[in-house]
């Protein structure tokens, strides 16, 4: 296992990037520490399987190097990294056996006898695959198969890191959560060093210690799942993470007071004066509808299990308000935001009491 790090690393797939718009991914310094779980997160095309692919070796970076400990690996190819990779769709040997697939990892690194035995043993009883050891795989379902490879990718004790590239694709979507849940095991009995790659924020936030947020080739955030719901670095990981995601509303910022179209809102905290577009950041989970405050207009109310999502307009603006499921509605509602889980943005960015920008 290693930590790994990116140093100025940067990507563009132009021979000559003029300038930001030509990256698909733009340049990141960063440290990740040894044998913790990371997930990539963001939507289509924002550049994951870029930066995992320079991090495999399967992209060579236009700029910046890449270290596993102490080793510049930049220029080595995938095979000499000492990595598994598992893809999003199965990589099995349809002639060989479930046992042998789990073995062959092994075997390529001199690892045989009783040692291999029992880590192929373990990890079949860990994917769930313990009594089909001896099935050929040419029989099994893709999601069996994709099982396979997820036990392929973790059977080697010794690799510096394991990537996975959105590996529950093919998963049947009551097997997911149960297969997730195994991975998060595997990872607390192991303590590999994982990069997990997807655009579903609940396999993101179940799977992984640190999120990695990107969007349009930037890495906007990497925080805890909490640090992500609490303080947002910036507002496309307020919207992005959270359903319904964070509410965004256009404020001037005095002190203490935001004052929005709809009237003035008490913050947390003191901030300075702000200067660039300024909005305040607040969660449907933390407003409250009450009598008093400012008025909301209701437009809808759906009923998501234990919880209701109350979707109405504060002025001019659309909120989200996240309402326990019995709660009662008064007939002129009124909405008051917790102060404390409010956040301030300048173009973009979360801005600290104290005044400075934030920065991923
Ligand atoms: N081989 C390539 N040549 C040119 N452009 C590429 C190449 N591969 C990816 N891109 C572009 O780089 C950007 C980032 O793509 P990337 O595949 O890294 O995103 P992603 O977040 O993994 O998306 P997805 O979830 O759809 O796989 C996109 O604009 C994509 O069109």
């Amino acid at each position: 296992m290693a930590k790994i790090t990116l140093s100025g690393l940067a990507h563009s797939y132009l021979p000559h990037p003029k300038g930001p718009k030509d990256y698909a991914l733009k340049r990141i310094d960063h440290e990740w520490e040894d044998g913790a779980a990371y997930a990539l997160l963001g939507p289509s095309g924002c550049g994951k399987t870029t930066l995992l692919n320079m991090i495999s070796g399967l992209l060579q970076p236009s700029e910046g190097r890449i270290f596993f400990g102490a080793t510049d690996v930049t220029d080595m190819a995938t095979a000499e990294r000492n990595i598994a990779q598992v893809f999003q769709f199965p990589v099995v040997y349809d002639t060989m056996t479930v046992y042998e697939n789990l073995a062959f990892p092994l075997r390529n690194r001199g690892v045989r006898g009783e040692a291999a035995d029992a880590r192929v043993r373990e990890i079949a009883r860990m994917i769930g695959m313990d009594d089909r050891l001896n099935d050929k795989a040419r029989g099994l379902t893709a999601d069996a198969k994709q099982k396979i490879s997820l036990g392929r990718g973790m059977v080697r004790n010794d690799v510096n890191a394991i990537l996975f590239d959105e590996p529950l694709t093919v998963i049947d979507p009551h097997m997911k959560w149960e297969l997730r849940t195994q991975l998060k095991a595997l990872h607390r009995q192991f303590g590999h060093t994982m990069i997990y790659v997807t655009h579903d924020q609940t396999e993101a936030l179940t799977f992984a210690d640190k999120v990695v947020v990107m969007t349009e080739g930037e890495v906007v955030q990497i925080g805890t799942p909490a640090e992500l719901f609490e303080r947002p670095a910036h507002t496309f990981v307020g919207y992005f993470i959270g359903s319904p995601g964070m509410n965004l509303l256009p404020a001037q910022v005095e002190g203490s007071v935001a004052r929005i179209p709809a009237g003035e809102v008490a913050l947390g905290a003191a901030y300075p004066a702000l200067s660039g577009e300024v909005e305040i950041g607040i969660r449907p989970e933390f407003i409250r509808v009450t009598g008093d405050g400012l008025p909301v207009r209701i437009r809808r109310v759906e009923d998501v299990g234990r919880h209701k999502i109350v979707r109405a307009d504060l002025a001019d603006r659309a909120i989200d308000i996240m309402v326990p499921e019995g709660a009662e509605i008064p007939a002129e509602p009124r909405v008051r935001f917790e102060p404390e889980a409010i956040n301030v943005y300048a173009d973009g960015w979360r801005v600290a009491p104290g005044g400075e920008r934030e920065a991923a």
